[in-house]
């Protein structure tokens, strides 16, 4: 049940907040990634790589749920950014032959805000929500009733005047997406009938990714070349695609356009980028973590302090990969660089360890 001005009602949709910022070697969002996205998406099931248990749950689900004339159930999507969330949410859309409505959690500030959404969305629709972890709580317990029984609880006007109307919502399947699993209230998990960690992707599937992208843009790419950006893209679709465009420019000025192995390595040399993807922020934690706390465990926010980066990032954007090459690991003590981080790095690790 919640209050809401009569103003407040049926306004505009707030439209969705993508943030883009300045890192280029992690998989978030920047703007020149929004062009990307939209050329480069895959549309439907047959075109997604990767992820085959996700694909082939997602398949029978979305059959089952079409051979029987109903919306599907709803569906939240969780792992690290550019993984491909909004890809699949917008293959559910697709699949299911519904459209869909994009929103994220920080862009829903006002009740009216959600009652707006949700009243103009029509029967099988998909509303997506980005960063759904980030919705305050006031909204979450609206969308309660809205995601079980489809209607809204209205309180219109203050004291001995206020009265309460309940408002009916089409039938939609709501479709979150949220790097952050562990900061989602349990109730809204709960109302997710249908749940999806997505993983890493490995090279093999990468190396399929690039090539299907280069095919797109016109670009001429062998195996060995789309092998090499994909060995350096951390896992990481939007990497991949990120990568191959600027070796594509590498190779357009510095050589003669095609992107062989050779000269894929050249150019992700020529930019930085190491052997493992590692961009600049990576060597500096795991060289703080080697040489400045000389490989004991530290707290998540003195490594924060040490490298100058927000804790939240670092944990969210740059801990998962570095995590999965088993650079770091993380003790009850806190964040400790292996020996392969020394290895890596080619620092001597102390005797003691
Ligand atoms: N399985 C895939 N096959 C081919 N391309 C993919 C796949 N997954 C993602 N991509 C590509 O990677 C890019 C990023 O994907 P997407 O925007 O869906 O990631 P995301 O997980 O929603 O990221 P964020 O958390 O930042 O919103 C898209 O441009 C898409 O083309």
């Amino acid at each position: 049940m919640w209050e809401a001005d009569e103003k407040d009602l049926f306004a505009t949709p707030a439209p969705v907040a993508r943030t883009a910022g300045p890192r280029d070697v992690t998989g978030e969002l920047t703007a020149d990634d929004l062009d990307q996205d939209r050329t480069l998406r895959p549309r439907t099931l047959d075109e997604y790589i990767g992820q085959e248990r996700v694909r082939e749950n997602l398949r029978v689900l979305i059959q089952a749920a079409r051979d029987r004339g109903e919306s599907l159930d709803h569906v939240i999507f969780s792992g690290p950014p550019g993984l491909g969330k909004t890809t699949l949410a917008g293959i559910v859309a697709n699949e299911m032959g519904a459209k869909m409505h994009t929103t994220s959690g920080p862009a829903i500030e006002r009740a009216g805000d959600l009652a707006a959404i949700l009243t103009n969305l029509e029967e099988g629709d998909v509303l997506f929500v980005d960063e759904i972890h980030r919705l305050n709580h006031q909204i979450e317990e609206i969308l309660y009733p809205a995601m079980e029984d489809f209607f809204l609880d209205i309180v219109i006007g203050k004291g001995p005047a206020a009265r309460s109307i309940r408002i009916d919502v089409p039938r939609f399947t709501l479709v979150g997406a949220t790097t952050r699993t562990g900061l989602l209230t349990g109730p809204l998990r709960d109302r997710f009938g249908i749940s999806y960690r997505l993983d890493y992707y490995t090279p093999a599937e990468l190396s399929v990714i690039v090539s299907r992208s280069a095919s797109i843009l016109g670009v001429g790419i062998d195996a060995q070349g789309a092998a090499e950006i994909a060995s350096r893209s951390r896992g990481t679709p939007r990497l991949a695609n990120r990568l191959l465009k600027r070796v594509r420019d590498y190779a357009q000025v510095k050589r003669e356009g095609t992107i062989t192995g050779e000269v894929a390595a050249e150019a992700l040399e020529f930019f930085e980028i190491d052997a493992l993807g590692l961009d600049t922020m990576d060597v500096r934690i795991l060289t703080a973590l080697c040489s400045t706390f000389r490989g004991r465990p530290v707290g998540l926010t003195t490594v924060a302090s040490a490298v100058s980066e927000d804790p939240a990032t670092l944990e969210d954007v740059y801990e998962p990969y570095l995590l999965q090459c088993g650079l770091i690991v993380r003790t009850p003590q806190g964040r400790q660089a292996t020996l392969a981080a020394f290895d890596h790095l080619g620092i001597e690790p102390p005797a003691a360890r």
